[in-house]
This record gives structure tokens, sequence and C-alpha cells, in this order.
């Protein structure tokens, strides 16, 4: 396996956010079986502070379990995940005041408009009001939603709901981003704003973790990328030193292998 290279994005000068030589989020040994299934198999992973990191698998590799023990939303069977070495497990509120949450498949209140659900999360946060209203009005227009801010989450899109989704993540501007599948089912041109905003906020020292499917996106976007499959970790480092000379989609699929060959379904010939 690849080493992982130090940070190229180092936090700002007197930033409370400047432990030196603690990665923003490490995992070490975690586990997590649902029946017979080892979905998660004593995974161990560092992700550097100013990072931009892809989390990329196959489908079923382990990557939302990881990610959800990683946050909190998930108790591990073993093992344990800190988050600017606050363990998350053991000090839950500390560290969740560290990270901004995107979660994949969890329900949100859907009730509420767009405009009350970024503000109740940052409310949640413990912000006050004025601050939540200007950053509320500046997620929602930044990310094309101020037309669709009283509009109930229930009668969004699939991409308007992951886009508002995003925004209640960022509101707290966390050290930490934590985004499963960012990307998906969002339009080119908000994937395009989205990419710009985590860009910058990487630059200003800021770590992000994604998971993806698009390599093309990954080896664009991130400066390190761990690739995992059937719950355990493959390669993880710089991007470089993980595609090791590839694009990284080759790199992929050398690491984790052709599902099901070359095979062809023959009634499918027309
Ligand atoms: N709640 C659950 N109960 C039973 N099995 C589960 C549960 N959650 C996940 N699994 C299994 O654990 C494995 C890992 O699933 P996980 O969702 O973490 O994969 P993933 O890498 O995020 O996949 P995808 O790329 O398709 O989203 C899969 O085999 C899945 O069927």
């Amino acid at each position: 396996m690849a080493d992982i290279a130090e940070t190229p994005f180092p936090a700002p000068a007197g930033s409370p956010r400047q432990d030196a030589g603690v990665a923003a989020l490490r995992l070490r040994g975690l586990t997590k079986r649902f029946g017979e299934k080892l979905a998660v198999a004593g995974l161990d992973l560092e992700v550097p502070r100013g990072s931009f990191y892809g989390f990329v698998g196959p489908n079923g590799a382990g990557k939302t379990t990881s990610l959800s023990m990683a946050t909190g939303l998930l108790r591990p069977d073993q093992g344990a995940a800190e988050v600017g070495g606050i363990d998350v497990w053991e000090r839950p509120l500390a560290a969740k005041r560290r990270m901004g949450v995107l979660a994949d498949g969890v329900v949100l209140f859907n009730r509420l408009t767009g405009e009350q659900l970024v503000t109740y999360a940052g409310l949640l946060r413990g912000m006050d009001r004025e601050t939540v209203a200007q950053r509320s009005a500046d997620l929602l227009r930044v990310l094309g939603l101020a037309d669709a801010a009283d509009t109930l989450v229930a009668d969004y899109s699939a991409g308007m709901t992951k886009k508002i989704a995003l925004a209640s993540a960022m509101i707290h501007a966390p050290e930490l981003l934590v985004l499963d599948e960012p990307f998906e089912a969002v339009d080119p041109v908000s994937a395009r704003t989205i990419r710009g905003l985590l860009d910058s906020y990487v630059a200003s020292g800021g770590t992000v973790i994604l998971s993806s499917h698009v390599m093309d996106l990954v080896e664009r976007m991130c400066t390190h990328v761990g690739v995992i499959a059937e719950g355990r970790l493959l390669a993880s480092g710089t991007v470089e030193q993980v595609r090791d000379g590839q694009d990284l989609e080759s790199r992929f699929v050398e690491l984790v292998g052709l599902e099901g060959g070359e095979q062809e379904l023959s009634w499918l010939r027309l």
C-alpha cells in the first residue's frame, strides 16, 4: 500500500484547527458485521488535514458503512474513529462539533421547507439566528435553491435534496466535511459550483473526505484517495501515488478486478 504524503494545505497560522501532526480523520481497525456479512473488515485510514480525500470502491465495498461509523451514525463492532484526535464514540458531542456530514440514505425532516431545514441545522449547532439567516441565504443562493427556499423538502427533486443536505452540513463551517456521494443526482452546473465551494474550503484549511464512483472527478478534484473493496483498504495515498502512472479508473479496475470479467449476454444482441 502506498504511503500517505504530508498535507499540501497547511492550516492558516494561528488557526485553532492547527493541531500539528493530528490527522483530520483517523480510523483504526473499524469493523462491522451484518449477520454473516463482514461489511468492513478492520479498516485503518488516515485523512491528513487540509487534504481533499476521495474514498472509492465498487458497489457494496463498505464505503457508506465506514463513513457512518466514522461520523457517529453507526456503532462499530470493533475499532475506533477520531476527528482531530477526538474519539467519535467516546466524546461524540465534541467530535461532531468539528464535522459536517452528508450521509447517504438518511431521511431528512422533509416537512420543513429548504430554508427551514438549513436554519434548523444551524440552530442545532448553537449558532445565533442572525448568522444562521445570513449563511442560509448565502448557501441557498450559491447552490441555486433560492427560488425553492419556501418549498417543502418533500417536494424537492433528488438533486435538490442532495444540495439542501449539503448546505445543512456546511452551515457551521466545520473543520472536516464527510460527504457520502455529494455529486450523485446533481446537475453539471451545480456540480461545478459545489466543486468550487469545496476547493476554496480546502484551500482555506478545511478537510474534505468524499465517497464517489466517478473516478475522473476524484482524479481531478482530490489530493488523496483511498480504495476499498470487500471492506478492506487496497490502496491509499496521494492520487499520484495510488494511480501509479495510470489514469485512476484503470488503476481502480486493476485493484478491484473486473466484476464478471469480460462476459456478454448472448440474448441481448439484436
Ligand atoms: N443495514 C444493513 N444490513 C445488512 N447488510 C448491510 C447493511 N448495510 C450495508 N450492508 C451490506 O454491507 C456491505 C457494504 O455496504 P455499503 O453500503 O457500506 O457499501 P458501499 O461501498 O457504500 O456501496 P455503494 O457504492 O453501492 O453505495 C454490502 O454488502 C451491504 O449489502
